[in-house]
């Protein structure tokens, strides 16, 4: 079953299924947003059906809480949580600090309130995410509806003072109408091409009336797993300042792609 997915789903699982290992009986486990995410979840759900584990979920969006649920994992609230043990999420770009972009599927809000509740965050990513610099995946920033036009000329101010190389902000759309996010709030799209200081950039942006969060995820990623499409995995591990290399066996999983 696996050769039907592409490579770079095939590096998706990967990462993800490594992942889950750091996943222990009766931990509080964060479950990110996206298509990399949706593996973990599927993994998570094996493990709990299969392997009898427990674990309480708390999702980072509408459509992860939807998912986790029909896999079989318990979902509870953040507040009924209070804090987490670990929380595995995807990423859209990560640079060698383990700093990121996020939000590319409009869930950073949640993420990061999830993320920053957590001992640990683990990114799980293919190496197409991996950056020298971050800044080519467009900075998401969460605004609310109102006078979002007048948050947006804010930021493209902030952006010239802070000699920010692309200064392109868009409105994200769905279809015809601006996107919503699952908090009711509006994304604004940062085409910045470059962040030379991300964390000047993530301070300044989340100054600026109206805005919500920003994409950047800076000193909470601790741990990051970089898939392959062949099935081998890379634990980088800040902190420890570690490297370890695995290789995935995709029959070992066969049953998770068969309803696909
Ligand atoms: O809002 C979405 C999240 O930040 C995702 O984790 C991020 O966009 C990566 O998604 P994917 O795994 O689909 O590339």
């Amino acid at each position: 079953m696996t050769g039907e997915l592409s490579p770079i789903d095939k590096a998706k699982f990967a990462a993800a299924k490594r992942a889950v290992d750091f996943v222990e009986d009766g931990m509080r486990v964060g479950l990110g947003t996206g298509s990399t995410a949706a593996w973990m979840v599927r993994c998570l759900g094996e493990m709990v059906r299969e392997d009898g584990i427990r674990i309480k979920g708390v999702p980072t969006s509408v459509r992860t809480a939807e998912l986790a649920r029909q896999v079989g994992i318990e979902v509870i609230s953040l507040d009924e949580a209070k804090w987490l043990d670990l929380t595995i999420d995807g990423a859209d770009e990560f640079d060698a600090d383990l700093n990121l972009i996020k939000g590319g599927g409009g869930a950073l809000l949640q993420e990061k309130i999830v993320a920053t509740a957590s001992d640990q965050m683990i990114v799980i990513a293919d190496t197409a995410k991996e950056v020298g610099t971050l800044g080519a995946f467009p900075l998401p920033v969460e605004v609310i509806p109102f006078g979002w036009q007048t948050s947006r000329a804010l930021i493209e101010e902030a952006l010239i003072n802070l000699d920010v190389m692309g200064r392109d902000v868009t409105l994200r759309m769905n279809g015809d109408a601006a996107f919503v996010t699952d908090e009711g709030n509006h994304i604004l799209d940062l085409h910045l091409k470059r962040i030379g200081n991300p964390r000047q950039l993530s301070l300044v942006i989340n100054q600026i009336p109206g805005v919500v969060e920003n994409g950047l995820f800076i000193d909470i990623c601790d741990v990051v797993v970089v898939g392959h499409g062949d099935g081998r995995v890379e634990v980088r591990d800040i902190n420890a300042g570690t490297v370890e290399e695995e290789k995935i066996d995709f029959l070992e999983s066969d049953n998770l792609f068969t309803d696909l």
